[in-house]
């Protein structure tokens, strides 16, 4: 008598009895008459998070050093901030730095315009809203985001600095993400600049007496806010920071090449 079930081979693995389905993977993949279910699930949801990551750091690997800058969606154009804003994203262009914002209007668009308007790389990553949006005129590589959590990600990770021009809660948001990584050190070097001290001024004092006073956070931690009005000072701040960076890493590279050199 036959003691071996039927079996079936599916990809690396072997399926026996009454394992096999009825039908093989090619069958479903290529059947259009299944449930579309599937597409608002969590499994196919990671792969288009994954997807969106994947994106992400294929249109920003090769940057030059960026600047994020943050800022309200709501400010007008005629407006001080936004003019501020446009001077921000000029000066950051004029250094060598591509800017960064979220690439929506107001002091998005005002640092997209300014980095355009110098001839810089101008990069919008805006987010999908549930009301309508578009990227703004003066981003020159713009890649929209459904997840904020990624495009957060790259708010980071293609920049080497921040800085906060006065806006409301998204702002915000952005603003104690960076601050809050850069006291856990997850990154390093990483100057966050609030531009505008009258603006800044209440939730800076709150900070220090609240925040620090009640010890909640570290006294050492209000001086990884740098406040100021002057455009100039905040690109110095940037490329000094920077500066050190390269020199740590070139430091680090010597310390490796002579405890190389003297282990041989
Ligand atoms: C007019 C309006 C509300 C448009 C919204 N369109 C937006 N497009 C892209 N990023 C945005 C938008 N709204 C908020 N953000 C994000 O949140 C920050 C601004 O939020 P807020 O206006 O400060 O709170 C920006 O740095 C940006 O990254």
């Amino acid at each position: 008598m036959n003691q071996n079930p039927r079996e079936r081979r599916q990809g690396p693995a072997v399926v026996r009895g009454r394992l096999i389905p009825d039908s093989t993977y090619d069958q479903r993949l290529l059947d259009r008459r299944r449930s579309t279910d599937w597409l608002h699930a969590d499994p196919w949801r990671v792969l288009r998070i994954q997807a969106e990551f994947v994106e992400g750091f294929g249109q920003l690997a090769e940057l030059p050093p960026a600047v994020t800058v943050f800022g309200s969606a709501r400010v007008p154009e005629d407006s001080d901030e936004y003019r501020i804003g446009v001077e921000v994203g000029r000066a950051l262009a004029e250094a060598g730095y591509a800017v960064i914002t979220g690439g929506g209007p107001g002091c998005m668009e005002a640092a997209n315009r300014g980095a355009r308007e110098a001839g810089g790389i101008s990069v919008g990553l805006g987010i999908e809203l549930p009301f309508e949006q578009k990227m703004n005129d003066y981003v020159d590589l713009g890649i929209e985001f459904r997840y904020f959590f990624v495009r957060k990600t790259m708010f980071v990770k293609y920049a080497c600095g921040f800085i906060a021009l006065p806006g409301g809660f998204g702002t915000l948001d952005e603003l104690f993400e960076a601050l809050t990584l850069v006291q856990t050190r997850k990154v390093t070097s990483f100057p966050v600049i609030l531009m505008g001290s009258d603006y800044w001024r209440g939730m800076v004092d709150w900070v220090r007496d609240k925040l620090a006073g009640t010890g909640k956070i570290s006294p050492g931690d209000l001086d990884l806010m740098q406040v100021t009005d002057d455009v100039d000072e905040a690109v110095r701040i940037i490329v000094e920071s920077d500066r050190q960076r390269s020199k740590r890493s070139q430091d680090g590279g010597r310390v490796v090449a002579d405890t190389v050199a003297e282990a041989q």
